[in-house]
């Protein structure tokens, strides 16, 4: 039906490129049937691409939106700068306050959504653009306090404390885009990012532990994505030259640098006044409810809600979160 999860491809939707602050951005335009009731922008995390909010896009637009799902930078059909700069959470934002701009103009608004490291991003746009933003909403990811102090992640971990972020060790160093370069890597990085497990049932992929990349040739399909669907992400990520994974895996080097872009946030308490909502997902072994405890002092009208999935919500619970988004809207945004 209308409302169907899109396919690779799709031509519900326009395929468009923009040059945003210098870069080439790709993204997905799906526009409503009739005039638009108002403009929703999509950011997707790692390692996704726009097309992780295939659920999502059909259902928004029968809302009457007009959707907007670039891939981000370093992904898909957007380009990859090498150096780090361009991946801050500010520089990020300041590329979708643009992309956003030639939709809404100057002084128009938009909803913003985003899902796992696209959750990073849209809880740090409204603090760079408070005018623009309508609603905010995140999938997975807490609100991440701006803080005064730096610590760095390996310090942290040493301590015992956010143990659950202990792949991002991995992530940030050379090893992983060493490993996973050419079309058949990347189809087996893949399947074990989104779930895939071994014939004796063993995941190769472990938050504590990162990519068991000896374990990633014996895996079996994952659950989660269809070979076409495994297949159009493969595809996208080998438009790029390798390593492949330079640009994404460049999200994970940015922490100093948030940090500073961040400091002048942490010198008043922050906190959004724009309608805002939390979907968690009970079983994201990366992002677990808990961590978004002590939210809610940063936010003037914060909506809370979980689903039962793991990391993977947007597509494992996909009409559970459309409903909680959909109801939000509704309720909050409009
Ligand atoms: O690494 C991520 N996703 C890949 C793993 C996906 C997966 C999970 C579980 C099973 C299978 C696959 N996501 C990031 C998203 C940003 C998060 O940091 C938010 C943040 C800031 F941005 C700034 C300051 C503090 C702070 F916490 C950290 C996790």
């Amino acid at each position: 039906s209308a409302t169907d999860k899109l396919t690779p491809g799709d031509t519900r939707v326009k395929y468009e490129t923009a040059q945003i602050r210098g870069k080439t951005y790709s993204y997905m335009l799906g526009e409503p049937e009739g005039q638009a009731k108002d403009t929703i922008v999509l950011v997707h995390g790692f390692p996704d691409i726009g097309f992780g909010w295939r659920c999502q896009i059909p259902y928004l637009m029968s809302l009457g939106l007009r959707v907007v799902v670039p891939d981000m930078l370093g992904y898909g059909g957007t380009d990859a700068p090498a150096e780090i700069e361009p991946y801050s959470l500010k520089s990020l934002s300041d590329d979708l306050a643009e992309l956003a701009r030639k939709f809404v103009g100057e002084d128009g608004q938009i909803i913003l959504g985003g899902h796992d490291w696209g959750g990073a991003v849209v809880w740090r746009l409204p603090l760079w653009h408070p005018k623009l933003i309508k609603g905010v909403f995140s999938v997975c990811t807490p609100f991440p306090p701006p803080r005064s102090e730096y610590h760095d992640l390996k310090d942290v971990i040493a301590l015992g404390i956010l143990t659950n972020f202990k792949y991002q060790l991995q992530f940030r160093g050379p090893e992983t885009e060493a490993n996973i370069q050419g079309e058949e890597k990347l189809r087996q990085f893949f399947t074990c990012m989104f779930g895939g497990r071994t014939s004796d049932g063993e995941p190769a992929f472990d938050v504590s532990k990162g990519v068991l990349f000896d374990k990633l040739e014996s895996l079996k399909p994952s659950p989660l994505l269809s070979k076409e669907e495994l297949e159009y992400y493969v595809k996208k990520y080998a438009a790029h030259p390798a390593p492949e994974l330079h640009g994404p895996l460049n999200w994970y080097r940015t922490a100093k640098l948030n940090f500073e872009e961040d400091r002048p946030l942490a010198e008043t308490p922050t906190v959004l006044e724009m309608p805002s909502l939390l979907v968690t997902a009970e079983k994201d072994t990366a992002l677990p409810p808990e961590m978004s405890r002590n939210m809610d002092k940063h936010f003037k009208d914060l909506t809370k809600k979980s689903v039962n999935a793991s990391h993977w919500a947007l597509t494992q619970a996909g009409p559970q979160v459309n409903e909680y988004i959909g109801e939000w809207i509704r309720s909050s945004v409009w």
